[in-house]
């Protein structure tokens, strides 16, 4: 089970505190200037994968304690208790185990004493099969045509994580075009079936519930929509597949179960782009690779579970998050990659970190008296530094930074590989050390300025620096290296909630508006006014009917 140790009650959090006065006023430049060492005593490689920690406002002592403060907090014994496959999701008694889905050493993983890898295995010969007849072209739709495009219905982690890799990863793709239909919003479904063909397309169902009210909805139009293009009920079984742990749920929407790819309760929404959810990524880049993303993972659980925390990558990101969270109070975390088809990572980790984090009630029940989850945002560069980086060089917040870039393009074209790193490598510098007034006076005077104009314009144009960053070198985004990079934030999210205090499984927190919503809908079938509500949203209801 895991401790619900209250960490600001922890000798490591007190001394954090003490330290935190130390370090406060240091700049993050004189780290460097102190030790020529610094690089190295502040960066993990991992296979292909540099991460470079020594730009943040960290010295030994300060990772020393975070480390004290994460052993008082339980942080080895909860590692273990995940991959132990015990209950650790307690508000839904579930365990938590997508590292089951990619356990490639194929060793048990116990679940109430029954091994669950001949399942996770059973599922993943069925995922290769249907890809390789769909890739191949062997299984046709209802006019004995090839399947040339799979629209996959979900939403939050039967959605983004699909979409994420497989944009991702879009060097490695085939032929197969793929779609992803999420919001309830009838745009979305609507704008994508212009674009297909019911002979030639593939639906897949991808709900962990095959209940979710955006997801049976378009997946009811796109049936709808399948059969009023000529198509036969009968029909329905070559071109809609399920991925759901809901059997029942499949068949009374009319999918037959042998079409059905089925994943269990132990696979959190948000941590399940690895089961059948994953079907689409299979489809769009091929079984072999998909199996590339979960050993890249996997490896990356085996470096988690085995490496002490002074060396261990996911638990030293997690740390520093925890530093700038609830020591220096900074609210966000941006997550910046520097390649155009990683740009879905930071909307993905918005799920993965802040359904997960995003709690005030406390393991024990009792509301926390500290900062849990922070934000998490972010763009690709370059497009971010035309946009919102001003406000992270010079705005009054601290906004700690993962930069992440391929030192390998898979699109070698001209000079914009070595421009686009040349900003990556730039940006942190320019975060770090910033431009002293000095310098900007210098610059100005050999720009011709006068003294008047100096003065005037120079405080502008100075940039304190001290702002934190990760860099994340990567040699090259493959599947491999992706499934590490997914499974290092999965399991720096984990080290944060248990140091939190929290339960990082649930999310109960989306239930309230669902549940309202539903009771909504049926009072906007009328035309009789509405008064069950405060009159902000009795309001808002009236005005909607007078206007639709
Ligand atoms: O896969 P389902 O059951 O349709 O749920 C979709 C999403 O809805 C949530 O339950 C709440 O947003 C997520 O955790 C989940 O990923």
């Amino acid at each position: 089970m895991l401790p619900t140790t209250d960490f600001t009650a922890t000798q490591a959090y007190k001394y954090l505190a003490d330290h935190y006065i130390n370090i406060a006023p240091k700049h993050l430049k004189s780290f460097f200037d102190s030790d020529a060492a610094r690089f190295e005593k502040f960066s993990q490689q991992f296979e292909d994968i540099l991460v470079d920690y020594s730009k943040n406002r960290i010295d030994e002592e300060t990772l020393a304690l975070l480390i004290q403060l994460a052993r008082e907090c339980g942080v080895g014994e909860a590692i273990k208790a995940m991959f132990a496959g015990e209950r650790i999701n307690v508000t839904e008694n579930r365990p938590v185990l997508h590292v089951a889905l990619r356990n490639r050493s194929n060793s048990p993983i116990l679940v109430d004493g029954q091994d669950v890898m001949p399942d996770v295995n059973r599922v993943l010969a069925q995922m290769k099969d249907f890809s390789e007849a769909i890739i191949s072209g062997s299984w046709t739709g209802y006019t004995g045509k090839a399947i040339t495009d799979v629209v996959n219905i979900g939403i939050g982690g039967s959605d983004l994580g699909p979409v994420m890799v497989t944009e991702a990863l879009k060097a490695y793709k085939n032929h197969l075009t793929l779609h992803f239909v999420s919001n309830v919003d009838g745009t979305h479904i609507a704008e994508t079936l212009k674009t297909v063909n019911p002979e030639t397309t593939l639906f897949l169902i991808a709900s962990k519930t095959f209940t979710t009210q955006e997801t049976m909805g378009n997946a009811h139009t796109a049936r709808d929509w399948f059969i009023a293009a000529g198509a036969k009920e009968e029909d329905v079984a070559k071109h809609f597949a399920a991925l759901s742990t809901n059997s029942e749920g499949v068949s009374k929407f009319g999918i037959d179960t042998k079409n059905m790819f089925e994943f269990w309760d132990w696979v959190g929404g948000r941590y399940s782009l690895w089961s059948a959810i994953g079907l689409s990524i299979s489809l769009s880049i091929g079984f072999d690779n998909f199996v590339e993303l979960l050993e890249g993972a996997h490896a990356m659980d085996n470096h988690f579970q085995s490496t002490e925390l002074e060396e261990n990558i996911p638990a030293l990101l997690a740390l520093i998050g925890v530093w700038y969270n609830n020591f220096f109070e900074s609210e966000t975390q941006a997550i910046l990659p520097y390649d155009q088809y990683m740009h879905r990572f930071a909307a993905y980790f918005q799920q993965g970190d802040m359904e997960s984090n995003g709690k005030y009630v406390g393991r024990d029940g009792k509301p926390v008296d500290h900062s849990t989850g922070p934000i998490i945002w972010g763009e690709p560069g370059t497009n971010g530094q035309h946009a919102f980086y001003q406000l992270i060089h010079q705005g009054t917040k601290l906004i700690p930074c993962d930069f992440i870039a391929p030192a390998q393009s898979h699109n070698p074209i001209g000079e914009h590989h070595p421009m686009l790193l040349s900003n990556f490598f730039a940006q942190t510098e320019a975060l770090m050390n910033g431009k002293t007034e000095e310098v900007v006076i210098d610059e100005l005077k050999k720009a011709g300025k006068s003294e008047e104009e100096i003065a005037k314009i120079a405080p502008f144009k100075v940039f304190e620096g001290n702002r934190p960053t990760n860099s994340i070198l990567v040699k090259k985004i493959t599947p491999r290296s992706l499934g590490s990079l997914i499974a290092m934030y999965e399991h720096k999210i984990f080290v944060q909630g248990i140091i939190w205090n929290i339960y990082s499984f649930d999310q109960w927190g989306v239930e309230l508006g669902k549940q309202l919503a539903g009771k909504i809908l049926p009072e906007l079938k009328g035309d009789e006014q509405i008064t069950s509500h405060d009159g902000s949203t009795n309001g808002l209801i009236n005005q909607y009917k007078a206007w639709r």
